[in-house]
Order: structure tokens, then sequence, then C-alpha cells
């Protein structure tokens, strides 16, 4: 697993747009690579705002959208098209612009779908994803889950990362790779998340942050904590794991993580 690296940018508005910019080329360096590149999306602001200006790049044509998987690292278990669903947004934001292939997008089940034979069983819908995932992944993915290129996650004022809380036994799960989330202490209480086993199956990792209420977790995540308490702490990519910033999600880090010591 990679060690975090940071990159810290002046606001948020810089943050989502160079990140985009970022995202873009992995995408075109994976199609060129592999025929194909696969992305795991997030809720949340940060995660929409990188979406949006995804969207509006003069080099979102450099993308060849039909040959892009999509899936998510968790969603709010609610009924299809629910605009508090994090596939809503992410519609919202830049899929209903771009010519995807509609069967490359891999949304996480909704409350209203019947999964093992019935409506509103998170449990059973988060085991149809995991099956939908094994299903994708193939020989050279060694695994229950594709080799994701790039699994985007924001980060909570409480270190969460996609579903997994701290302390809540999502995050302690070590065999499945989506799991129901209950009692989430974040609105909506019933959710499905991929766990740290799945997250850790991408080549890269990229955490979202930013503001001031971000610092504190962002301190915790990168300062050694145990992913028990600081699920963020957990989330690392095969080959790399960045954290990326604005100044205010920065400004408690400890100096020599940030500034770097060699400033
Ligand atoms: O599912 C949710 O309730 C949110 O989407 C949440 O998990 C979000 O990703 C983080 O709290 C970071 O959010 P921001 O990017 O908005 O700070």
């Amino acid at each position: 697993m990679s060690t975090p690296q940071l990159v810290v940018h002046r606001d948020k508005e810089l943050m989502a747009q160079a990140a985009a910019a970022r995202l873009i080329t992995r995408i075109v360096d994976a199609q060129s690579a592999r025929g194909s590149a696969s992305v795991v999306l997030t809720g949340g602001r940060n995660g929409n705002a990188l979406l949006a200006a995804l969207g509006t790049s003069p080099a979102r044509d450099a993308v060849d959208w039909q040959r892009l998987d999509l899936w998510w690292g968790d969603e709010r278990f609610l009924p299809d098209g629910d605009p508090e669903r994090n596939a809503t947004q992410a519609r919202e934001a830049l899929l209903d612009s771009v010519p995807v292939d509609p069967a490359r997008v891999h949304v996480m089940p909704a409350s209203d779908g019947v999964y093992g034979g019935t409506t509103g069983d998170a449990d059973a819908a988060a085991a149809a994803y995991a099956a939908e995932l094994a299903a994708a992944a193939g020989p050279e993915d060694h695994g229950p889950v594709p080799v994701f290129d790039v699994l985007l996650l924001g980060v909570g004022p409480d270190t969460h990362v996609a579903s997994l809380f701290p302390e809540l036994p999502a995050v302690r799960e070590t065999e499945r790779t989506v799991v129901g989330v209950h009692g989430a202490p974040k609105p909506p209480p019933t959710r499905i998340s991929l766990t740290l086993p799945a997250i850790r199956a991408a080549r890269e990792v990229w955490l979202l942050a930013a503001g001031e209420d971000k610092a504190k977790a962002v301190a915790i995540a990168l300062s050694g904590a145990g992913e028990i308490q600081a699920p963020a702490a957990g989330a690392r990519g095969r080959s790399r794991t960045l954290w990326l910033l604005d100044a205010a999600a920065a400004s408690e880090l400890p100096r020599g993580l940030y500034p770097p010591a060699s400033a």
C-alpha cells in the first residue's frame, strides 16, 4: 500500500479544477495503456464540484466516454432518482452531459429496487453490488473487485470516507467488498458502502477535503491514527494515495507534513 502524498491548493475552486484536470489525464492514460478506464465516484460537495469542473473543462473531449466504467464508493439507501442520492447528484453534475455508456455506469442499488427478492434491504442490495463488482473483475485483477484506476473519496469532519464511519461495523469489515450500513451518524442512517479491502484494490485513491471544518480530520488521519477510529487513515491505493486539499483543510497539519520538511 502506498504512503499518502499531499497536494494543497489555494482554495476549493482551484482544488476542484486541478483535480478534474488530473482525473482527465489519468483516464486518458489508462485508456491508452489498457483500452478502458475505471473510476469510483464519491458523493459530497467536493466530489460533485470535481465532476462539474470536469464537465466544463475543454480537455473533457480527450476522454473516450464510451470506454469508461463508473462505480460508486457509497450511496445513501434512498429511492431511485432521490435528489439526495450520490448517483442523482453525479448525473446532474456531469453524467447527463457526456456520452457515457449506460451499461458501464454502475450505480449502487436504490431502496425501491428488488434485491434478494425484497425491497428496502440494504444488506441484500450490498450483496448484489458486490456480485456486480465480482462479475466485472477479470483474472488480471486477482480479486473480487476490478483494480480501479482512480477511486475518489470525500472526507467527513469525523474522518469518515465512503459510508465507513468511525467505530461502526462497516469499517471493521475484512472479507466482504460491499456492506449495508445501519445507524450512520449522518443522515440517512441506512447506506451502502465499499469496504476498506475494496477501496484498497484501487491503483490510486484520491481523498478530497476542503474547508476549515475538515482541518482536524485531515490532521488526525495523516498523523498515524488507526483506521477504525479514523477511517480515512485506512484509505490507501496500491500505487498512490493522494490527499487533495485546500489551504484551510491543511491548516492543522503538523509541520513537516505541511509545509514539507524540505521547504
Ligand atoms: O454520503 C454523505 O453523506 C456525504 O456524501 C459524505 O460522505 C461526504 O462525502 C463527506 O462528508 C465529504 O463531504 P464534502 O465533500 O461535502 O465535504
